[in-house]
C-alpha cells in the first residue's frame, strides 16, 4: 500500500491519539531478539514524532533468568511472580538497569528521539514495599510463600515523567521501586506499567509479549480472544486459562481498567509493527481488554 494512502487512512486514529500519552510496556520475552527489540523501540520512536507521548515501561525475565543461570541459580517463580532473594535482587538490578534500560535508551538514539532512563528512586518516582507472604494452592497442596524483596506499589510520583514528557523525553522505566527507608524490590513489569499508567492517566496501555494476545490455549494461534471484558478476565484466571507470566498481565489490566483507563492491549511484540498496527488501524492485532 503507497505511504499516503496508509496515512490517509490512520486519520482518525491519528486524530484521536494526539498528544495521547500511551504507556507501552515492552516484555522481556518481546525483546530477545536484537532485531525485535530495535524495531519495538523504532515503533515507539515514531509514535513519538507522530505527536503521541509514549512512555516506557520494560521486563527483562529471560536475561534476569539467564543471568541467574549463569551464576549458578535457578529461577522461581511462583503466580508469575520471581521469588527474590538477596542475590537475586542484585542480578535483576544488574541486569533491567545496567544492561536492558541503557540498551533502551540507546536505540531510542539510533532511531532518532530522546530516550531517559528513570528507576524508582529517580525523583522517589515509584515508592514500594514488600509483597506480604500468601498461601499459594502448588500441586494441589496449600504453601506459604515469602517472595522476598518483590515489591508492589505504593505510590507513583509522576512529577519526573511530566517533565520529562513535556520537554519531549521518552522515559524508559525499569521496575524497580524504592521505600523511604533505601530499600529495594523487584516489580513485575506489568504490574508496574499498570500503576504507572493509571498515575498518569495514560489513554491506554499497550503490553508487548511474545504471544498474540490472550488465547483459550498458548500453543493453538487460532484460539486467540481480541476482546475481553473484565468480567471475562476474572472468568479466565478462575478456570485457569491464564497461567504463568499472563496472570499478573491480566490482573494489572483489570485494575488498569478499573482505575479508569479505556483500553488494554495485549499483543505479540515479535510481529513487525504489532504496535503501530494495534493503535492505527481497526483491525487490531492481539487482545484488547475493556470494561465490558
Ligand atoms: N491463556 C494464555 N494466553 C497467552 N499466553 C499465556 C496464557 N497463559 C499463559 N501464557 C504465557 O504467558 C507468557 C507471556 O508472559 P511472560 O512470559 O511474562 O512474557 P513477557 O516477558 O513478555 O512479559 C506467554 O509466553 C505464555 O506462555
Ligand atoms: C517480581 C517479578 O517477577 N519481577 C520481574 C521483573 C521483570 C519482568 O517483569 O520482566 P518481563 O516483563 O519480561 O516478565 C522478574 O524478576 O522477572
Amino acid at each position: 500500500m503507497e505511504a499516503g494512502e496508509s496515512f490517509a487512512d490512520a486519520l482518525p486514529w491519528l486524530k484521536k491519539y494526539s498528544g495521547a500519552v500511551i504507556v507501552v510496556k515492552v516484555g522481556g520475552h518481546a525483546m530477545v531478539d536484537p532485531e525485535a527489540r530495535s524495531g519495538i523501540i523504532k515503533d515507539i520512536v515514531t509514535l513519538k514524532f507522530l505527536g503521541l507521548k509514549p512512555v516506557i515501561v520494560h521486563g527483562g525475565g529471560p536475561e534476569i533468568d539467564a543471568m541467574m543461570k549463569r551464576m549458578g541459580k535457578t529461577p522461581q517463580f511462583v503466580s508469575g511472580l520471581r521469588v527474590t532473594d538477596d542475590e537475586t535482587l542484585e542480578i535483576v538490578r544488574m541486569v533491567l538497569v545496567g544492561n536492558v534500560n541503557t540498551d533502551i535508551v540507546s536505540l531510542i538514539a539510533r532511531h532518532g528521539g530522546k530516550g531517559v532512563g528513570i528507576i524508582g528512586n529517580d525523583g522517589n518516582f515509584i515508592v514500594a514495599r514488600k509483597k506480604a507472604p500468601e498461601k499459594v494452592v502448588m500441586n494441589g497442596k496449600e504453601v506459604d510463600i515469602d517472595y522476598g524483596w518483590v515489591g508492589e506499589t505504593e505510590s507513583i510520583n509522576p512529577g519526573i515523567l511530566s517533565l520529562l514528557l513535556e520537554n519531549g523525553y521518552i522515559p524508559a522505566i525499569a521496575p524497580i521501586g524504592y521505600d523511604a527507608a533505601g530499600n529495594c524490590f523487584n516489580l513485575n513489569a506489568d504490574t508496574a506499567a499498570g500503576d504507572i499508567a493509571v498515575a498518569i492517566g495514560a489513554t491506554s496501555l499497550v503490553s508487548l509479549t511474545d504471544v498474540d494476545g490472550v488465547m483459550m490455549d498458548p500453543k493453538k494461534k487460532e484460539t486467540l480472544i481480541p476482546q475481553l471484558s473484565v468480567a471475562q478476565c476474572y472468568e479466565l484466571i478462575n478456570k485457569g486459562v491464564v497461567s504463568r507470566g499472563m496472570i499478573p498481565k491480566i490482573l494489572s489490566s483489570i485494575s488498569v481498567i478499573k482505575g479508569g483507563i479505556k483500553s488494554v492491549h495485549i499483543i505479540n511484540g515479535n510481529l513487525p509493527h504489532a504496535l503501530l498496527q494495534e493503535l492505527f488501524t481497526d483491525k487490531g492485532v492481539g487482545t484488547c481488554i475493556t470494561l465490558d
